[in-house]
């Protein structure tokens, strides 16, 4: 078992990393609570909500399972899990379990953050992407017209990562969560890289992924602590992910997986970073990578401008400019600011160049 600490501006939480943790949940609670609510999905709670109820045998326990997929990440759901918090009579000393991945993570934290102005939550991850979505405090749904548009900045009173569960993920999942994986390293490590590049992200061990897990979340623990609010180098974490929400946006949520789209953004990233730079830094290496772990990387017939007003709703822009992180080398992420005629002559040659991969 592996615990990482993380203070925030409110309080200092623990990340606890390790095989059947989920069993042992009181222990790593900072209070007892009036009542407990677990939020969370279709899919996660037939395998585990049993499993974080049998934690609490005198507590009050309700639960409310959620669709899965991203369009759960929405206003009509947030009323509703509300209306579900007032129904079941929680008061301020409650606490609220986020139990599954990215999308119950964000949508939980984000009721967590709202209801009755505040109360406890905690972060059970259950996907390899949300060893991001858990940690750091960002909570949000998502508006049509932009990913996470509506949100707040609330740590968790703790994030218990039993990863015991991620045996039960897709290929497709598995494959979602390492493009986050590997933005970190693209921030932050480029030994990380080099070992993600020489990984068969299907065969990996438990061991491995562990490993792969830790590094990750120690590159954003650290971010996150040093920058919670996103006024400087947290921006970083945003490596991909301008193109990447631009196109879970335009091509309606739920079509690509976050973590799909943040690849495509990453490929996207290289490509823009290496001709700003006049220099080779990774996206021949990448995309081979992504081919060998079968990602889907063709942007198909998207709209270029249709794209670029997309990008423009992305929380880095401001008065209208887009704000990108780019990257001078492996571990020298920058943010730049980049007209409209460049994304545009950008996104078409990204898209010609991806047409003969
Ligand atoms: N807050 C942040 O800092 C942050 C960081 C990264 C991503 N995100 C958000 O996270 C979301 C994506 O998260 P995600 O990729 O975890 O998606 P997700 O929560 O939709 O989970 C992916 C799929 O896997 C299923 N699933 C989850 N755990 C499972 C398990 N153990 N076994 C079998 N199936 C399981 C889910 O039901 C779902 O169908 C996006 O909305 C993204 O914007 C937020
Ligand atoms: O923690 C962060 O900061 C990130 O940017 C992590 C991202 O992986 C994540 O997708 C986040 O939700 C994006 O934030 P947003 O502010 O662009 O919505
Ligand atoms: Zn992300």
């Amino acid at each position: 078992m592996e615990e990482i600490a993380v203070t925030s501006s409110s309080h200092t939480y623990k990340i606890v990393i390790g095989e059947n943790i989920r069993f042992q949940l009181k222990s790593f609670l900072p209070k007892t609570y009036s009542s407990i609510l677990i939020i969370s999905d279709e899919s996660v709670a037939p395998l585990y909500i049993n499993d974080i109820r049998s934690n609490f045998t005198e507590e009050q326990v309700f639960q409310t399972v959620l669709p899965s997929g991203e369009q759960t990440k929405s206003m009509d759901t947030f009323y509703n899990v509300h209306t579900d918090a007032i129904n079941a009579g929680l008061d301020r000393n409650s606490l609220i379990i986020a139990l599954g991945g990215g999308v119950v993570g964000d949508l939980a934290g984000f009721v967590a953050a709202t209801f009755m102005r505040g109360i406890d939550y905690i972060q059970i991850p259950t996907t390899i992407l949300a060893h991001d979505s858990s940690v750091g405090g960002k909570v949000a749904i998502n508006h049509k017209l932009g990913k996470n548009l509506i949100g707040s900045f609330y740590p968790p009173r703790a994030v218990i990562y039993d990863v015991e569960t991620l045996q039960t993920l897709s290929a497709r999942e598995i494959r979602s969560g390492y493009a986050e994986l590997v933005k970190e390293a693209l921030i932050a490590d480029q030994e990380f890289f080099n070992l993600l590049l020489k990984t068969d992200i299907q065969q990996v061990t438990a061991e491995e992924l562990q490993s792969h897990l830790s590094l990750g979340i120690k590159i954003k623990a650290n971010i996150v602590q040093e920058d919670e609010m996103e006024s400087g180098v947290r921006m970083y974490l945003n490596l991909g992910h301008t193109l990447g929400h631009a196109l879970e946006a335009e091509l309606g949520y739920g079509t690509l997986t976050h973590g799909e789209a943040v690849a495509i953004g990453l490929l996207f990233t290289l490509h823009v970073s290496e001709n700003m730079f006049s220099k080779q830094i990774a996206s021949h290496s990448l995309i081979q990578w992504l081919k060998e772990n079968n990602y889907p990387f063709k942007l198909q017939q998207l709209d270029e401008h249709a794209l670029l007003l997309k990008m423009k709703s992305d929380k880095k822009t401001v008065n209208s400019k887009i704000k990108m992180v780019l990257l001078e080398d492996i571990g020298s992420p920058v943010v730049k600011e980049l007209t409209d005629q460049q994304i545009l002559d950008f996104l078409h040659s990204f898209n010609r160049k991806l047409v003969t991969e």
